[in-house]
């Protein structure tokens, strides 16, 4: 599996934010979606392109345009706050939904939305979600997205956990992974560690969901 770290001041600062427990929420979404579009412009610098006839108001020239826009999945929740940035990036891209939550008992995901095209036959997918784990809920939406005939998958987040990698790289499925970090391990609630705490919480706030 092809694995990118993104490396650049820029992303590291606000990774920096999302990770400082002081952040409020405010803060944390305006790093998550500043960092989005860092992220999105490194994975998406091998896009497929086609060129095509233009006229500048001075001569002929040749323009570029994506020959095959992408479908975005952002992972409800957390990764709704990413959505706006990468479809700001790629606004010929279509969206698809996923609903996910952890368990916290057994940190198994639950999904409660999938909302996809049925057939994504030759479709190139960006699957949004800030945190890879244990990467339970990310090969999950993965499954989703493979089941349906895709065979060529982005996973873009901010942190990943070795173990979770390794969960992605095992499946087999046709993935590449663009992260902000590959953060130390998991502690005994399966959070990533260092990290920055609970993705969705840090964003919308903690409350019981059912
Ligand atoms: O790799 P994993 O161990 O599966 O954990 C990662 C998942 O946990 C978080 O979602 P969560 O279940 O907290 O839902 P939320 O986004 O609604 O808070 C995160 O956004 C991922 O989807
Ligand atoms: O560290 C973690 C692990 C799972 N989900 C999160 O939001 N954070
Ligand atoms: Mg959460």
């Amino acid at each position: 599996m092809d694995v990118h770290v993104v490396e650049h001041p820029l992303a590291a600062s606000r990774l920096t934010v999302m990770r400082d427990q002081r952040s409020d929420s405010v803060a944390f979404r305006a790093a998550l979606h500043e960092l989005t579009t860092l992220l999105v412009y490194e994975a998406t610098r091998d896009i497929a392109a086609e060129r095509f006839d233009i006229r500048t108001p001075v001569a002929p020239a040749v323009g570029v345009r994506l020959a095959n826009p992408p479908l975005l999945v952002p992972v409800l929740r957390a990764g709704l706050g990413m959505a706006d940035a990468a479809h700001a990036l790629l606004p010929e891209a279509t969206m698809g939904f996923v609903g996910l939550a952890r368990d916290e008992e057994t940190h198994q995901p639950r999904a409660y939305m999938e909302s996809l095209p049925e057939d994504l036959t030759g479709r190139h997918v960006i699957v949004l979600d800030p945190m890879v784990a244990t990467g339970g809920s990310l090969l999950r939406c993965c499954e989703m997205i493979a089941e349906r005939g895709c065979g060529d998958i982005t996973v873009i987040c901010a942190l990943a956990a070795p173990d979770g990698m390794r969960k992605l790289s095992e499946s087999g499925l046709p993935l590449r992974v663009v992260t902000g970090s590959v953060d130390e391990g998991l502690n005994e609630d399966a959070y990533i560690v260092p990290g920055l705490g609970d993705a969705g919480d840090r964003q919308f706030g903690q409350y019981r969901r059912y």
